[in-house]
């Protein structure tokens, strides 16, 4: 097993002293999802509310700052925050200014303008190549401009801290900064995973983030006991095993390496459940048709090398199922299919319903996981814990320095 290095512990808000007018700049997550226009799941939102009443009652001046969706540096109407600030407003109980740009003449007037207390929300951080920029300069650059005029910097997106963005890292680094709460009682959690999970320990992945999160695995094989695979993700495992997968989401860059995590997993005793059986589709669409077929002969449905897997079947559910019920500890991230459609939600169903009935300790880590319960009607308390942080929560059980982090010791 490789070292485990001791993380330092993050500044808090005390280490800010008194916020009493001071103009605080605030990263959140608030990247939920939308559909057409509409917030599907507000739990990133009200998950950032802790600080923000905090930072009110101390009489900071507040200015949050969130990406939402990956508009790639530019302006999308589509990736707008604004139906996040309306309601936020009605979560916080207090009116929630919004400019439509972050950075400007009228952004810099907004925030000037605001007296201790309030609160103002910027546009969509991503909406500036600076922001994601690759090349440091630029992405100081940026940050400077955030930081003008402002006296302090709270890290509260705990599902970007894992990002070397400028309102992560460069931002932390040009202010006087702390972790907010939401980032401190998500390390709580986490650290009690990492450094004494109960055994069995179980990883479930999905979702699709398959290029992200195939790397974690690497770092998972040296620290858990069972390894269930659905999602987007397990396509790829198919194809190591040499099965053909029609038009499934498939990373064709990624079997060798997933080959090599299967012979690792063998000799370290690490058991990988792969599905036994999965829901091939005609396309990627709500009202599709769809079949169950063996996972080793995905092209046997009636769609053949034009279908599309998009859930994990009922024997597989039913196997991940018992194998959940048998752990102490399970950490959850990623749908177990395209949960979005009824038709193949069944997969995470039973997996939720598996974690809800366990009597481990269970953490699910993702927007989209989270997302994923409560659309199904689970209660977060149905949980040991629910992460708003699914990249980020999954590189800290990796054993990873997250940036964001980092910069908060
Ligand atoms: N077989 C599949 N094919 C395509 N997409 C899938 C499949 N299974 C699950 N998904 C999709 O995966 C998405 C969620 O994946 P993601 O990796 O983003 O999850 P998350 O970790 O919970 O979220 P985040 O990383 O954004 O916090 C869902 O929108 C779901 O529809
Ligand atoms: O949804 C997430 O995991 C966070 O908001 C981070 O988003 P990103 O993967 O686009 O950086």
């Amino acid at each position: 097993m490789s070292p485990r290095r001791r993380r330092p512990p993050v500044r808090t808000l005390e280490s800010l002293g008194d916020l009493r007018s001071k103009s605080v700049v605030v990263r959140c997550d608030l990247n939920v999802p939308l559909r057409d226009g509409e917030i599907t799941d507000e739990g990133r939102i009200r998950a950032s509310l802790t600080t923000i009443r905090e930072l009110r009652e101390a009489g900071a001046r507040i200015v949050l700052v969130s990406h939402l969706g990956r508009p790639g540096g530019a302006p999308d109407p589509d990736a707008s925050l604004r139906p996040v600030a309306a309601r936020l407003e009605e979560l916080l109980g207090a009116p929630v200014g919004f400019v439509g740009e972050t950075v400007g003449d009228e952004a810099e007037r907004a925030r000037a303008a605001l007296r201790d207390g309030e609160v103002l929300l910027l546009e969509n951080l991503r909406f500036n190549p600076g922001e994601t920029s690759k090349d440091e300069a630029e992405r100081r650059a940026f940050a400077a401009e955030l930081a003008r005029g402002a006296d302090a910097f709270v890290s509260d997106g705990f599902g970007v801290v894992h990002r070397r963005q400028a309102s992560v890292t460069e931002l932390a680094e040009a202010l006087p900064s702390a972790a907010g709460r939401l980032v401190a009682a998500e390390l709580e959690v986490l650290r009690r995973l990492t450094e004494h999970p109960e055994r069995p320990y179980t990883v479930v992945l999905g979702g699709s983030k398959v290029s992200d999160k195939l790397g974690v695995i690497a770092h998972l094989l040296e620290r858990v006991d069972t390894l269930l695979i659905g999602g987007g993700m397990l396509f790829t495992f198919l194809a190591a095993n040499g099965h053909r997968v029609g038009r499934s989401l498939l990373e064709a860059d990624q079997i060798e390496t997933v080959r090599g995590y299967l012979a690792e997993a063998q000799r370290r005793g690490v058991r990988i459940v792969l599905p036994g059986d999965v829901v091939a589709a005609a396309s990627f669409a709500e009202d599709a048709e769809h079949q169950v077929v063996p996972a080793d002969d995905f092209e046997s449905s009636r769609f053949g090398a034009e279908g599309i897997g998009l859930d994990i079947g009922p024997d597989t559910a039913r196997s991940f199922a018992e194998a959940i019920g048998e752990s102490a500890t399970v950490f959850w991230n990623g749908p177990m299919g395209v949960f979005e459609f009824p038709a193949f939600a069944a997969g995470t169903r039973a997996v939720a319903e598996a974690l809800a009935g366990t009597g481990g300790f269970t953490v699910i880590g993702g927007g989209d996981s989270a997302a994923a319960v409560r659309s199904l009607g689970f209660d977060d308390e149905s949980f040991g814990h629910i992460s708003t942080g699914g990249g980020a929560s999954l590189e800290y059980l990796e054993g990873k320095t997250l940036p964001g982090l980092e910069v908060l010791a």
